[in-house]
């Protein structure tokens, strides 16, 4: 097997008396689609946390790019190219699609901020951006209002911001979720041909997604991963059945 392009080895974290993290290790290799899923609660956005760098673990490390990123702040690791994309989307809806992808290539270069203005005409800064709105489809609403697009569309957007940071591979949590059944099936063929750009852990929800699009898939219950397979192996894995998928596998 290839050296895996992520990788976390046991990691642990705990609120209290809630275990929302149990010796948490799957790895992420080049091309692949891994997603997780699980039930609420089961721990999906803290271990997504641990891996970007917003919550630090009790115990276990993460693997990026073949360091040990464990200690490095969020910021590092987005410019290292390990790219989250939102459940909640952080876009500045009054502005337009341009400038949004304009302000987040800037952030990649870790440019000053206070100079906004300036980088909204600088000609690299807004290059790089219609080149991430062409790759991801968008680039004939480079001056549409991002508050106008639909939400498959933020979406779109959401990983145009994600491409001017050279990614290395994407995190992404519910990109499907508030999607309609045509865009569900939009965003996951664009999502199918992104995994050539850099593989995918995806958290999601949406079954018919995960099932179309993931090569492995990862069960976390009760902050622990119950079975890692591909598609076949979890959809006939009698504990996870039990477990979560009851009847809709
Ligand atoms: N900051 C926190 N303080 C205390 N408990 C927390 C905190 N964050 C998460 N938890 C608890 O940890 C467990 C896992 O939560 P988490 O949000 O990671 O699950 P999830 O799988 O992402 O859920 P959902 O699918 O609903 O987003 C839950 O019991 C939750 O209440």
């Amino acid at each position: 097997m290839t050296d895996p392009v992520l990788a976390t080895h046991g990691l642990t974290k705990s609120f209290g008396a809630v275990q929302a993290s149990r010796d948490i290790s799957l790895s992420l290799q080049p091309g692949e689609i891994h997603a997780v899923i699980g039930p609420n609660g089961a721990g999906k956005s803290t271990l997504i946390s641990q891996i970007c760098g917003g919550l630090a673990p009790d115990a276990g490390q993460v693997h990026f790019l073949g360091e040990d990123v464990t200690a490095l702040p969020t910021r590092k690791r987005a410019r290292m190219g390990l790219a989250r994309t939102f459940q909640i989307s952080a876009l500045a809806m009054e502005d337009t699609v341009l400038q949004n992808v304009t302000l987040g290539a800037l952030g990649a270069r870790g440019g000053p901020l206070g100079l906004l203005r300036d980088a909204l005409n600088n000609q690299d800064l807004r290059d790089k951006a219609m080149g991430a709105l062409q790759r991801v489809g968008l680039a004939g609403q480079a001056s549409t209002i991002t508050a106008e697009l639909s939400h498959g569309q933020r979406r779109q957007l959401e990983v145009s911001i994600a491409l001017t940071l050279n990614p290395r591979a994407f995190i992404m949590d519910e990109p499907m979720a508030g999607m309609g059944t045509e865009g569900s099936h939009r965003l996951t063929a664009f999502l199918d041909e992104l995994r050539h750009e850099a593989p995918i852990l995806l958290v999601e929800h949406d079954m018919d997604a995960v099932f179309a699009l993931a090569d492995r898939l990862s069960v976390l219950v009760y902050g622990e991963i119950i079975a890692t397979g591909t598609v076949e192996e979890i959809r006939n894995n009698p504990q996870v059945r039990a477990a979560y998928l009851g009847e809709t596998a």
